[in-house]
């Protein structure tokens, strides 16, 4: 029986988690269960998966949902109730579908704890990953991709020497306006950009895809689990997301992982790695799909993807910083604050201001998200 607890239960990704365990009560036991705001569904899910831990955003809501809970379950609120859940209970794996850098210190609190993680808060890494990398290596602890493109890698690099492969592709749908010239992104609005063409999503990471921030932090998140330069990590757009990325080795052999664009796929992978259970999602016919394509990167439509790669290059703070602009100017957006466009500025306007600190301590990571979100929320005022 394999304990796990999940952070944002109340999401996309842990929704879906939480659909893959109910298919294997005999496997899976729910040690702890963690949402924001959403403290009905939260409520339904505890009923129903009867974890010992449960955490919400603040004390309001944890004191609101207490006479709702079974009879047992501690109820924890804030950060510290995110770091209690991740670290201070019996689970075996913590997956991480929380959304922002909030993740990286329940993250590194469960590593600590020696926990095994199905990382799909890729934001973690962004802020973090030398933290988290080092921290795993300590505790000997898995990283188990469960962002789409790094369970494909993860896969297609099973049984591999690392010393042969050459480098990675990673494939980006191209988002919501892939089709679009940069002229035709200046009105779109919100419900436009949260209409992903193959992927249904949280609104932050749907977002993200539309700017192309998506595959930013994808590819610095892929160079944290993978130990990998950012000269040997590629970008292609392949608007199916079929082919969820590929690998090339030193004898031009390439690997690629594909299937349906559906979620639980690399959760359950994560979930039970190294064994392959049954699945609900359907076959891909690949006769019926008939054709797959592929095109060049254009970093001068998406800058944002190249400000990733820049900011990769640098290292230290500035990918936190990076993320903690973004993670404001898509609230903003949301909000109707900024336009679309706005976003790829308000994110150049933060880390062309900021002096990186290189390999900084977790302190002096938080001071710089703290710093970029303050830089972030000021943009245009
Ligand atoms: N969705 C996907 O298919 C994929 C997502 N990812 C990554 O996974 C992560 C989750 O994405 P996704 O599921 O789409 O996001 P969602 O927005 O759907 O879910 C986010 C979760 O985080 C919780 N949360 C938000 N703010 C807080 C807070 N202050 N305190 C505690 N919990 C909070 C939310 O709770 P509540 O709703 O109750 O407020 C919710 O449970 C992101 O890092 C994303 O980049 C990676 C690959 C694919
Ligand atoms: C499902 C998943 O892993 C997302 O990160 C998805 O890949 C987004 O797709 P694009 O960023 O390629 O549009
Ligand atoms: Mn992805």
């Amino acid at each position: 029986m394999k304990r796990v607890s999940l952070l944002g239960s109340t999401g996309s990704v842990g929704t879906q988690t939480l659909d893959v365990i109910s298919r294997y009560p005999d496997r899976f036991q729910v040690e702890a269960l963690t949402a924001g705001q959403n403290w009905e569904l939260l409520i339904e899910q505890a009923n129903r998966f009867r974890p010992k831990q449960v955490s919400v955003a603040s004390k309001e809501l944890a004191d609101k949902i207490k006479v709702h809970l079974p009879s047992g379950t501690v109820v924890l609120h804030g950060e510290q109730g995110l770091i209690e859940t991740a670290a201070n209970n019996d689970a075996d794996i913590v997956v991480t579908a929380i959304v922002g850098s909030q993740g990286l210190k329940p993250t590194l609190a469960a590593i600590e704890a020696g926990k095994h993680i199905g990382l799909a808060n890729k934001e973690t890494l962004v802020s973090g990953g030398h933290l988290v990398s080092a921290a795993a290596k300590r505790n000997n602890v898995k990283l188990l991709p469960v962002d789409s493109e790094h369970s494909a890698i993860f896969q297609c690099l099973n049984g591999e020497s690392l010393s042969s492969l050459r480098k990675i592709v990673l494939t980006a749908s191209g988002g919501s306006f892939r089709d679009r010239t940069r002229e035709e992104l200046k009105d779109v609005t919100v419900k436009e950009a949260l209409a992903h063409p193959n992927w249904s999503m949280g609104a932050k990471i749907t977002i993200d895809s539309a700017t192309m921030v998506n595959k930013g932090l994808e590819v610095i998140e892929a160079h944290w689990l993978f130990e990998l330069p950012y000269d040997r990590i590629d970008v292609v757009i392949h608007p199916e997301s079929i082919i969820h990325s590929f690998v090339e080795f030193d004898d031009r052999s390439m690997i690629a992982q594909m299937g349906l664009p559906d979620m639980r796929v690399p959760i359950q992978y994560a979930l039970t790695y190294p064994e392959r259970l049954v699945s609900p999602v359907h076959s891909l016919d690949l006769t019926e799909l008939g054709k797959l394509h592929f095109r060049k990167m254009d970093f001068d439509r998406f800058p944002c993807l190249r400000m990733a790669f820049d900011c990769g290059k640098v290292g230290g703070t500035m990918t936190a910083v990076f993320n903690a602009a973004n993670e404001v100017a898509v609230s903003r957006f949301v909000a109707g604050d900024i336009g679309f466009l706005d976003i790829e500025d308000v994110i150049e306007s933060a880390i062309g201001r900021h002096e990186a600190a290189a390999v900084p301590t977790l302190e002096q990571i938080e001071e710089a998200d703290g710093w970029a979100r303050r830089v972030a929320a000021q943009y245009g005022k």
